[in-house]
């Protein structure tokens, strides 16, 4: 079932075309890698998805209902998007990893907390630091886990693995599988090659605001 269709979609600012009349359908389950180069439209593409810009052009479907149509928080609460530069708080983790619960107006549940850190192999003893203090690797990871907390529809990743060692970047791998197991699709931007093919079972192709391919891996 279709789950998000982009149809002719692009996105202008001034002359520049940044996406240029794309269409592709995602549907139910699909795990996605975007892939091309640098400057071709992909942190576009996923910015679209979650109504943080609009199209200029076009008209994007979210299932099967215009996305303009829906309330941007709630939303973003079923398609989640983390960009490559972690988007946190200047505040504590903790201060962070609450906001998920606050914006459903839940209590925090410290075990929900521990059980998605020890996921993640990291301490809780995180949960006090400041957001300033933690290294590029520590902010990517304490960004997904806000995102996780609460199973997202759709998860929009923008390289964010970018920072993390080769055995963080497999324990991230292994949460993203196993939550599009259950059932939440994945769009993932990469430029690492091995992982754009290791996993997904589409892979979207994008130069110059053009979607060149649209490979079924699996
Ligand atoms: N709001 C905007 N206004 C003007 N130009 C923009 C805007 N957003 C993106 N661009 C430009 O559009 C192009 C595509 O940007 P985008 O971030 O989508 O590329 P990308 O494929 O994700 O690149 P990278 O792989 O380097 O992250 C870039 O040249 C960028 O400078």
């Amino acid at each position: 079932m279709s789950l998000i269709e982009f149809i002719d979609v692009s996105f202008e600012s001034g002359n520049d075309k940044i996406l240029d009349h794309i269409s592709f359908i995602a549907e139910e389950g699909d795990y996605i890698s975007i892939v091309g180069p640098s400057g071709s439209g992909k942190t576009t593409l996923l910015k679209l998805c979650n109504h943080l810009i609009s199209p200029t052009y076009g008209t994007i479907l979210y299932n099967n209902k215009d996305l303009n149509e829906y309330e941007p928080t709630e939303l973003r609460k079923k398609i989640i998007y983390c960009s490559q530069i972690p988007c946190l708080f200047p505040d504590t983790v903790m201060d962070n990893i609450k906001f998920p619960f606050q914006i459903r107006g839940l209590k925090t549940d410290m075990e929900k907390i521990s059980k998605i850190f020890s996921m993640f192999k990291m301490s809780t003893d995180y949960l006090s630091k400041r957001v300033n203090v933690l290294s590029g690797g520590e902010k990517q990871r304490i960004a997904l886990i806000r995102a996780l907390l609460f199973k997202p529809e759709i998860l929009l990743l923008d390289e964010v693995t970018s920072a993390l060692d080769p055995e963080n970047t497999k324990i991230v791998e292994n949460i993203i599988v196993s939550l599009n197991k259950e059932n939440t699709a994945i769009f993932w931007v990469t430029h690492n090659p091995e992982q754009s093919r290791k996993f997904a079972n589409k892979l979207l192709y994008i130069e110059a605001g053009k979607i060149k391919s649209l490979e079924v891996l699996k």
